[in-house]
């Protein structure tokens, strides 16, 4: 998200003000609110929004007891208070409708040209399908020669039914027959999308009004591309005017600096914001919640929709096979070839981290394409492994290393890049075998990519011999260093202790100093 530069720049702020010994309290917080004022206002968050957000920050700080910023109360009140505010500027504070299980929900689509409707109606079907709803979608765009053709490749590629017709031109008559189809056929999600103009005009808000008197929807969705920033609250009025939306979804939120701007106009209307495209491909589409969104933009984190995206992408099969795998104490090959499967479809990994607190920067060490490279290879190594070896332990390879160079050159790999692969399948099935018999629950997250091992994130550096050496040779020079993560893992693993770190320990962990400063030293970024 190129917000992220709003997010370091409040961050920035914040954390000045946090370690400002200096100056008076008043001075400290009113040097802060001017930094996070020239952020939003650069970011083209309406100056109106950005002056109450700093008024009310500033009249809950000082009105605090507390005046000495050092005070640890004062610092949870400084980051609490602006956390809160930020939230409270993008959210709308309305309930958006949300479809229910055996009852036949119509959804319509409306919006400008090029908007990103049609990308973001195959997103919403799959997002629904992944949650078990029957959903189908109807092309009701006769205006745009080639809209049906897109619907349908998009449709088809994501296994959605569809409804479209090359020869009617009527598109209220597309619209009624095809939500009527598919209401016949008890679909519980019927999304209609409709035509957009490039401008605003008279006759696509009649063909709007009439298509919605038809398919009688009970929810119109509105799709906004972000990068107009503020200029969406307008955009969005006039639109309110013909077409009784109740939800809005913001597009292209991956390529604007601007989109900041245009949620927090969005909010104003006070029409929620549902979901945010976060690119073209079909994943890449978040849901959107006030305090997820502003927990990434500060880099905080986010495992809400860090599981919400992977349940979407994630086969329900392959994970509930894997898991029992895990709880048998398992974890195979094509365990491991599943799970990087999904890893490849959760989409560009720098959306990934930054959804995992402290690892927004884990890309800064190799970079997205290199990580890509690498995560691919390893999928071609395991593809051109035989069902009966991906089935396996993995030990068939130690007893018979010709199989190694086999894949290799199957693969198009070396020897070495395979064995790498073994071993990190080992060390997860080791993993997979101290959670055995439920003692301790699987550890990580449940069925999450990677998750279990932590360190062997694909695209992070390896840990070689030299590496290892030198670590251990600072560990021996700093007895202390070695104790407290000793302490650490002993503690992990829920009562008890001397397990496998739950996701909640493993996220404090990654975010203590000490273990940050090892991981540093072992070549990994955290
Ligand atoms: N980067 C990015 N591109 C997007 C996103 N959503 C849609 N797009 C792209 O935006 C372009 C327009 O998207 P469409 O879905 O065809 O737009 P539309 O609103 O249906 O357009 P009409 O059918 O002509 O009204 C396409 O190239 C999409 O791939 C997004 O969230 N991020």
């Amino acid at each position: 998200m190129v917000l992220a530069d709003l997010g370091k720049r409040i961050n920035n702020a914040v954390n000045s003000a946090l370690s400002n010994s200096q100056d008076d309290y008043t001075t400290t917080v009113d040097v802060m609110l001017k930094n996070i004022v020239t952020a939003l206002l650069e970011s083209d968050v309406n100056i109106k929004l950005v002056f109450s957000l700093r008024n009310n920050i500033r009249a809950t700080l000082l009105e605090s007891k507390s005046r000495s910023v050092n005070s640890a109360q004062t610092k949870k009140l400084i980051q609490k208070t602006v956390f809160d505010e930020l939230c409270h500027l993008v959210d709308g504070e309305t309930q958006p409708f949300l479809p229910k299980k055996r009852k036949q929900n119509v959804i319509m689509f409306v919006g400008l040209q090029g908007s990103g409707k049609t990308t973001s109606c195959t997103k919403l079907a799959v997002y629904y399908s992944k949650r078990g709803f029957k959903t189908g979608l109807v092309c009701a765009d006769t205006f745009r020669a080639g809209a049906f053709d897109q619907l349908k490749q998009n449709a088809i590629k994501a296994r959605i039914p569809f409804y479209g017709s090359y020869t009617e031109t009527n598109p209220v008559r597309v619209a009624q027959e095809g939500v009527a189809k598919f209401k016949k056929e008890k679909f519980e999600v019927i999304i209609v999308d409709t035509s957009g103009r490039h401008r605003q005009e008279e006759e696509l808000f009649q063909e709007m009004v009439e298509i919605s008197q038809v398919v009688k929807p009970n929810q119109t969705i509105m799709v906004l591309d972000a990068s107009i920033g503020q200029a969406a609250e307008q955009q969005s009025n006039a639109f309110k005017e013909s077409s009784d939306f109740g939800a809005i979804i913001l597009t292209k939120m991956d390529g604007h600096a601007k989109g900041g701007g245009a949620i927090s106009a969005v909010a104003a209307t006070k029409t929620p914001i549902i979901f945010i495209g976060t690119g073209e491909h079909v994943h890449d589409f978040e849901k959107f919640s006030p305090k997820s969104f502003v927990s990434k933009l500060l880099g905080i984190g986010d495992i809400e929709s860090l599981l919400e995206h992977f349940q979407t992408v994630s086969n329900k099969e392959d994970t509930k096979a894997t898991m029992e795998n895990i709880q048998q104490g398992k974890f195979t090959l094509l365990d491991f070839q599943k799970q990087m499967q999904t890893i490849m479809k959760m989409g560009p990994l720098s959306n990934i981290a930054n959804m995992i607190p402290g690892m927004g920067n884990m890309l800064n060490q190799v970079s997205e394409e290199e990580t890509t490279k690498r995560m691919k290879k390893m999928v071609f190594v395991m593809d051109s492994m035989t069902k009966q070896e991906l089935e396996s332990d993995g030990r068939v390879f130690i007893d018979q290393p010709s199989r190694i160079v086999r894949v290799a050159r199957g693969s198009g790999t070396s020897a070495l890049e395979v064995e790498m692969i073994l071993m990190q399948q080992q060390m997860m099935a080791r993993m997979a075998q101290s959670t055995k018999g439920g003692q301790r629950g699987p550890g990580g997250m449940p069925g999450m990519p990677g998750m279990p091992g932590m360190p062997q994130v694909p695209g992070m550096p390896q840990i070689s011999p030299s590496m290892m050496q030198q670590a251990q040779q600072k560990l021996r020079q700093n007895p202390g260093m070695m104790k407290n993560m000793m302490n650490m893992f002993n503690g992990a693993g829920g009562p008890g202790g001397g397990g496998m770190p739950s996701m909640d320990e493993m996220m404090k962990m990654m975010q203590d100093p000490q273990m940050q400063q090892m991981a540093q030293q072992f070549g990994m970024g955290m």
